[in-house]
């Protein structure tokens, strides 16, 4: 299994393009479902979930064809709507097929993603979202099986603020009958960037980024050609590299109006932070001030950073407090922290973290994608070697991670 081994102490400098986003491609790619035109995306990411997500969906008779970044989708021959255990367990946001199968098939049979390490997060508003829209729903065997002649509009709250949940019950409703209306919607960038994309199919879609989305259903969508938005929790992680490592970087290819509540704290911090039409530059001090969050749903601060400013904090000066309100588990990465000389309590939801002179490299294990990154970056500050274990979890979303990193002067090897 493949392990990271970075040579701390390097201040990061120069300059690195960001990738197409991943939590964008993923919903963005199952829309090809909806229709049996071909539809091609560019600034489609190398990442192990795209690849997972791509098998899914050729298995299903989907035609793919890809080139660097750019990924054809023809779903003309569409069918086998079903998603296997195997294939959904490496990935949970297969989840994302259901809602666009059963509009476009009028059935689909769909394994539960089950739980994972940064919590248990089921399926159920995704599930009672397709039942107000007139399918029959049952869970047999680990499977969603879903049937339904033609979903009708309806009017859909859901109990939390939920992303993919958003994203299916949006991409069920293009194709129902009448119009839907999802209340206590998902604001982020990522949905706007999916609503824009079923728009140029032919869907009527309003209100993305707000939290009321209005979908007046078509009989049916075409081809289009969708550009994936920037990755807002990659830039944000490059941003944390730079800033805990005394450094000076500029990101190109990217947004910082996406990345507003991470800017703000990086600010706070004590970093200057510039933003540039699709670029942004940081610059940090030499040490910085520790800054206390607390995550929930877009605009406020992400929980895909939190484990980030974590790292950044565990080497600031003074004392953060860390609150995590989307995911019950989602500290795993503080242990690992410790083993490098952090200084980290947890209580709950809450980390209370001290910042230390500094870190000294370890054997870490990655837990998750995000604990993973947050290892990355105290590594990057660590005194001596750091050897990162399971990075695999890395793969899913970070596209070359470490030709990315050596751009900027890190010193990190794959290592197997
Ligand atoms: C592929 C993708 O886009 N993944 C992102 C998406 O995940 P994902 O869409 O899975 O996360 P959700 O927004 O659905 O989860 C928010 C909270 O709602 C709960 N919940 C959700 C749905 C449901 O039916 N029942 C339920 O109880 C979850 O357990 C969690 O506690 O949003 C998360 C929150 O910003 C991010 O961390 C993930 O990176
Ligand atoms: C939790 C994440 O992804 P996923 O929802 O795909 O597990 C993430 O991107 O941090």
């Amino acid at each position: 299994m493949d392990k990271l081994l970075i040579q701390g102490g390097t201040h990061l400098s120069g300059e690195i393009a960001i990738s197409g986003a991943k939590n964008a491609a993923l919903p963005i790619l199952c829309a090809a479902l909806l229709t049996a035109e071909p539809v091609t995306f560019t600034n489609v990411p190398q990442l192990k979930d795209i690849g997972t997500l791509l098998e899914l969906l050729a298995q299903m008779g989907v035609k793919v064809a890809r080139e660097a970044d750019t990924v054809t989708l023809d779903a003309s021959g569409l069918n086998n709507p079903v998603a296997p255990y195997e294939m959904v367990k490496t990935m949970r946001a297969s989840i994302l097929v259901l809602g666009p199968l059963v509009a476009r098939c009028g059935e689909a049979r769909v394994s539960l993603p089950g739980g994972c390490a940064i919590g248990a997060r089921p399926v159920d508003q995704h599930i009672k979202g397709l039942q107000a829209m007139g399918a029959e729903l049952r869970v047999e065997h680990g499977y969603v099986h879903a049937t339904v002649s033609r979903l009708k509009g309806a009017r859909l709250f859901t109990d939390m603020v939920t992303v993919t949940g958003t994203e299916n019950l949006m991409m069920a409703a293009t194709l129902a009958d009448g119009e839907t209306i999802i209340e206590n919607a998902a604001r982020e960038p990522e949905i706007v960037d999916l609503a824009n994309c079923l728009v140029a199919m032919g869907a009527q879609v309003s209100g993305a980024g707000s939290d009321v989305i209005r979908i007046r259903g078509v009989a049916r969508l075409h081809g289009a050609t969708h550009r994936i938005m920037p990755d807002r929790i990659e830039t944000g992680t490059y941003l944390c590299a730079a800033a805990a490592s005394g450094g000076s970087v500029r990101l190109t290819g990217t947004r910082s109006d996406y990345l507003d509540a991470v800017i703000d704290k990086l600010t706070e911090a004590g970093c200057e932070v510039v933003s540039e039409p699709d670029a942004i530059r940081l610059r940090a001090p030499a040490r910085l001030n520790a800054v206390s969050l607390r995550t929930a749903p877009y605009p406020a601060f992400p929980t895909d950073m939190q484990a980030q400013f974590m790292a950044i904090n565990c080497v600031a000066k003074g004392v953060a407090m860390i609150r995590e309100t989307i995911f019950e588990n989602r500290f795993m990465h503080a242990v690992e922290l410790q083993r490098l000389g952090a200084d980290i309590r947890i209580d709950g939801n809450t980390a209370l973290v001290q910042g230390v002179d500094r870190l000294q490299g370890a054997t870490v294990m990655a837990t998750d994608l995000r604990a993973s990154a947050s290892l990355v970056v105290a590594g990057l500050v660590a005194e001596g070697e750091t050897l990162i274990e399971r990075i695999y979890h890395l793969d899913r979303g970070y596209e070359g991670l470490e030709s990315k990193l050596a751009a900027l002067g890190a010193r990190v090897r794959r290592v197997k």
